[in-house]
């Protein structure tokens, strides 16, 4: 089980003095979306080229075009890239297939999709890396988690790993590790904390135990 700090609210040298803080304690480091629209692939090309054992996520959330678009997050040092499961097959083989040119991975994320379980095989055959349960900010505000949903796609999921990601806290992660995913997505649960190192670390512990 992989720890991944999500990025969301930080600039270019925020993200760099904040995975200073905690990259001991981490597997992944997402270049948030928020931050992509904001700093462009620079943020990418800039922590890679600071942090190259880390492995670094683009939070690029593809749509359309998705074969440019991995490549263009490619050649700026992302290790992962992300599309979402809603784009249409065409999207996801485009994705797959420049990240396997590429040697990178591409994390599917289900936000927004409305039947998990046909949606979650058809992207496992599609030749996924990953398949991501995910609440957004917008749902987290009205109460919403993905565990039930985390429990779906690992129930189908036959060759990709699994991921979840949104609102996961210290409090809420005993029963996020109970389901075993291969890649545990954190972001406000380590950055909005005073001791962010801690955080990180005790959340990571936990996985160790898990
Ligand atoms: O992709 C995202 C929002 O769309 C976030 O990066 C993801 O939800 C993790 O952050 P948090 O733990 O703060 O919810």
């Amino acid at each position: 089980m992989k720890l991944q700090l999500a990025l969301d609210l930080v600039d270019i040298q925020g993200a760099i003095d904040l995975i200073k803080e905690v990259e001991e304690h981490v597997d992944v480091v997402e270049i948030g979306t928020p931050v992509v629209i904001n700093e462009g692939l620079k943020a990418v090309k800039e922590v890679k080229t600071a942090f190259p054992d880390l492995t670094v996520l683009a939070d690029l959330k593809i749509m359309d075009a998705a074969g440019y678009e991995v490549s263009q997050a490619s050649a700026a040092g992302a290790d992962i890239i992300t599309i979402l499961g809603a784009a249409e097959d065409e999207s996801i083989k485009g994705a797959v297939e420049e990240a396997k040119k590429q040697g990178k991975q591409i994390l599917v994320d289900m936000i927004a999709v409305k039947d998990i379980e046909t949606r979650a095989k058809e992207l496992d055959e599609l030749g996924a890396d990953y398949i991501c349960v995910h609440t957004g900010y917008d749902l987290q505000a009205v109460g919403q988690n993905s565990f039930e949903d985390l429990h779906t796609i690992k129930s189908v999921v036959k060759n990709a790993k699994t991921a979840i990601a949104g609102g996961i806290k210290l409090e809420t992660l005993a029963e996020v590790v109970k389901h075993q995913p291969d890649l545990i997505i954190v972001g406000g649960g380590i950055t909005s904390k005073e001791d962010k190192k801690a955080a990180a670390s005790e959340m990571k512990e936990l996985m160790l135990q898990g």
